[in-house]
């Protein structure tokens, strides 16, 4: 068997498209285009090209976009003052604070000083309690990206095995909860899990996000499943790999998100409809 290719980029093209169209809406009507603020501290490589790619994307889809590239040694007073001040305007509907932080500063006590209602990256304690309480609350980009892609390459979810490989705030954890709201019967596995390979065996879903290329084998794959790798990991030879053998995987599995072009790009355009469903949430 040969798993069908799911296609992330050209679901998330489409994606920012229905939302462009939206924006555009808002603005015949003579509405306030919606405000996406990303804050960037530092120099890492990888989340210079995150924070260049949201800034551009938001922009070409007609939001009002902004980037606030702040220098590594900005201390944790300085950001959250930054967050103070974007709270408070009326004209920023999102606020994203590209991770990891520079290692002085405690990525905890900012995200909870950003306003719930304006965190478009759905970490904040308020938003992972409705998620975790079943409710809607702003969703984390990349576990939301990972629900659309699974529904759209499947029929139904409802009372499927998932078994999501990593317990992460910003990946397992929620995935795991938009599982279980869609009805599947989840299983959150990591590093003490014992035989893994028995339990991945079981999934008609598997979603790997633990960051170690090429880990889930295809051996481990039950036939047929479908299966979502999160993992974006550099190797050596400067090209990407997944947390799963694509290889290998996808001569078992059903259907398989490919790295890169599969999870990635949707993170993105999730940020944006999160931005949107902020700015709906506030403005009307
Ligand atoms: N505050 C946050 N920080 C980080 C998040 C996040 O959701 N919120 N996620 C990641 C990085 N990330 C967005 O910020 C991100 C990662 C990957 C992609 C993407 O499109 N990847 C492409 C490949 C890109 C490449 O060549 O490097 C793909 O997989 O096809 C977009 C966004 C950590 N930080």
């Amino acid at each position: 068997m040969t798993a069908r290719i799911i296609d992330g980029k050209a679901a998330a093209a489409e994606l920012r498209a229905e939302i462009g169209r939206e924006v555009a809406a808002l603005e015949a009507a003579g509405k306030p285009v919606p405000g996406l603020h990303v804050v960037l501290v530092g120099e890492d490589p990888a989340s210079k090209v995150y924070v260049a790619s949201k800034e551009k994307l938001a922009a070409e889809i007609g939001m009002n976009s902004v980037a606030h590239r702040l220098p590594a040694e900005t201390t944790e007073a300085a950001l959250l003052a930054k967050i103070a001040e974007l709270n408070a305007d009326d004209g920023v509907d999102g606020i994203l604070v590209q991770l990891p932080l520079p290692k002085h500063i405690d990525t905890g006590r900012i995200i909870d000083a950003i306003d719930p209602a304006k965190d478009v990256d759905g970490l904040h304690p308020i938003n992972a309690g409705l998620l975790a309480g079943g409710k809607t609350g702003l969703v984390p980009c990349t576990p939301l990206g990972c629900m659309l892609l699974l529904k759209q390459a499947l029929p139904s979810l409802s009372g499927l095995e998932a078994v999501v490989i990593g317990r992460s705030e910003l990946v397992g954890r929620p995935v795991a909860q938009l599982l279980l709201q869609a009805d599947c019967t989840v299983t959150i596995a990591h590093s003490r899990t014992r035989d893994l390979p028995a339990v991945v065996k079981r999934a008609d879903i598997v979603v790997a996000a633990v960051g170690r290329p090429r880990m889930v084998k295809g051996d481990w794959i039950k036939p047929g499943a479908t299966v979502i790798d999160v993992g974006i990991n550099r190797m050596p030879d400067g090209k990407l790999a997944g947390d799963v053998d694509y290889a290998q995987a996808a001569e078992v599995a059903g259907a398989i998100t490919p790295v890169p072009g599969g999870v990635g790009p949707m993170t993105i355009a999730c940020l944006l409809r999160n931005t949107l469903t902020a700015y709906r949430a506030r403005r009307g």
